[in-house]
């Protein structure tokens, strides 16, 4: 009688709303486990973003309702995913799903919270992002020194897989710049190439192992939707002591710091974990704060570096092309000539590569929100679409910027191609979102661009031939929480 009396009371809201249901994605089993089943299968062969827009193309249209152990609504729908993100924000939150999937790791910090929690972390944090040292680049410049020394030359080339580099290079700097100290998960590795044993200063160095294992269980917890908790392997809680006891250890060291240091000391080099000490000296919330923005931060620039190369080993002429730009900007790999944020950001064609990269391969594929309350998504209901969607409170949006990325009716014909010219004089709006959008928008956007940037950057200025050994070109998605590309098959020129 409840669920009868309710429906109807959903019906009859829906219809003073203007609003009519959207397609929907029927289901052969029972609440659509079979949907789900399809879901985890595409995941298991690294092909998720894939399957999603081919679920696009068979439902040929932007917006639509499927059963997924209830209903859900799937959306690439720019207005809709606007209305979620921004002009509806209070109707959306992340949720306890999220919350619960990660908590475990990343305790309770920016990315995991919503409402008063969330807001006090945003405003915490923030301040920080403003800053014009938000990446430093001398910092990054050891980082991609130490990465160099991996790379193994004969006769001027080397041959390698570039995505675990970048997941290796993305560890030592996130831990650097956040915690003052670093994994050295570069160092360590090469010294291992070599035969050598691990020594004292590569203490932290199986901390990069241990977080790449612990976002893959929380991926699993994610996908587990409600019952997230069922997935709490042994290695799981030991990966997060040691990488808690890595954090606190950090943390002792900044209290140690601030204590003793004199403030023009402190000041020497910026360290985020000093920063936070400032504003409180709870160190268990510094440790949440600062591994939430290790996992928002790392992963994803990884991510970013990896897709830009799988690109440009398949698009010689951009490889080219951007190299001429970057050695007219920056001088080749020796030159004394300074990177600067401001030059980065001056460098176009760069800035296009990576948004090109950001278009096809967005780090965070699909997103999803809740509805805090009964509300609408304004279009995709109705035979024609255009009427306004009924969300029942609790019912989750799927949104996929990955697939309204390759819209056609958005990006032309061409829109699985790797074009970067296309960027040329193109302004943003919501339909290009890698960095999310509204109050919940990327905060490390300018920090990930200059990192990234800059790394590019000195790969180019050091190597003059890139050439893909991979015989494969399909995409294959590594997607934990984000996505990067499981390999990178290269051989690569140094310039002389
Ligand atoms: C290419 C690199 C990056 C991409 C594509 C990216 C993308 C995103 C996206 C899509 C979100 C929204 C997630 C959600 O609300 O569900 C997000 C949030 C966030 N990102 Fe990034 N990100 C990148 C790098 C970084 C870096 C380097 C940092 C910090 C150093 C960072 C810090 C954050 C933080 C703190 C949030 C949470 C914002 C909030 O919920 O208020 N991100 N990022």
């Amino acid at each position: 009688v409840h669920y009868a009396v309710t429906s109807a009371l959903h019906a009859r809201r829906a219809r003073q709303w203007g609003c009519r249901a959207p397609p929907f994605k029927g289901h052969n089993w029972f609440l659509g486990v079979d949907n789900v089943l399809a879901m985890d299968k595409a995941d298991k062969a690294c092909q998720l973003p894939q399957f999603l827009y081919d679920e696009h193309v068979e439902m040929g249209c932007s917006t639509f309702a499927e059963g997924f152990i209830g209903d859900v609504f799937i959306t690439y729908e720019p207005k809709n995913i606007q209305a979620i993100l921004a002009t509806q924000f209070q109707d959306f939150e992340i949720g306890q799903r999220r919350r619960g999937a990660l908590l475990p790791l990343l305790g309770d910090g920016i990315f995991t919270t919503d409402g008063q929690m969330w807001e006090h972390s945003r405003s915490l944090l923030r301040p920080q992002f403003a800053r014009d040292q938000i990446a430093d680049l001398t910092l990054e410049q050891r980082h991609v020194e130490d990465m160099f020394k991996c790379f193994n030359m004969v006769d001027g080339w080397t041959s390698l897989d570039l995505a675990p580099v970048f997941f290796r290079f993305t560890m030592d700097s996130a831990t650097e710049f956040l915690f003052g100290q670093s994994t050295h998960t570069q160092a360590a590795y090469a010294a291992s190439s070599r035969g050598e044993k691990n020594v004292g200063e590569f203490q932290w160095a199986d901390i990069g192992t241990r977080f790449d294992r612990g976002t893959y269980a929380i991926g699993v917890r994610a996908r587990m939707a409600d019952v997230y908790w069922l997935y709490y392997p042994k290695s799981f809680r030991e990966d997060i002591r040691e990488i808690h006891r890595f954090a606190d250890a950090c943390i002792a060291d900044g209290m140690n710091r601030a204590k003793t240091s004199a403030p023009e000391k402190t000041a020497e080099r910026y360290v985020f974990l000093d920063e936070l000490l400032k504003a409180t000296n709870d160190p268990v919330e510094i440790r949440s704060q600062l591994l939430n923005i290790l996992l928002a931060g790392r992963d994803t620039t990884a991510g970013l570096l990896g897709w830009t190369f799988w690109n440009l080993t398949r698009h010689p002429d951009v490889y080219q092309k951007l190299r001429t730009a970057i050695v007219e900007e920056f001088g080749t790999y020796d030159s004394s000539k300074a990177i600067t944020f401001t030059q980065l950001k001056a460098c176009s064609y760069l800035q296009y590569v990576m948004m090109e990269t950001l278009r096809l391969f967005p780090s965070v594929p699909a997103n999803a929100r809740l509805a805090t309350r009964n509300t609408t998504l304004p279009y995709g209901g109705g035979p024609d679409g255009s009427s306004p969607v009924y969300v029942k409170k609790g019912q989750e949006v799927t949104y996929s910027v990955y697939v309204m990325h390759r819209r056609r009716e958005i990006w032309g014909s061409n829109a699985d191609e790797f074009v970067p010219e296309r960027w040329i004089g193109r302004k943003l709006g919501w339909e290009y979102l890698p960095f999310n959008g509204g109050p919940r928008v990327c905060l490390g956007q300018q920090f990930a661009l200059t990192e990234a940037g800059y790394v590019i950057t000195k790969i180019l200025q050091r190597f003059d031939k890139i050439e893909k050994t991979d015989p494969s070109d399909v995409q294959w998605h590594n997607y934990n929480t984000t996505s990067a590309p499981k390999r990178v098959l290269v051989r690569m020129h140094q310039a002389s």
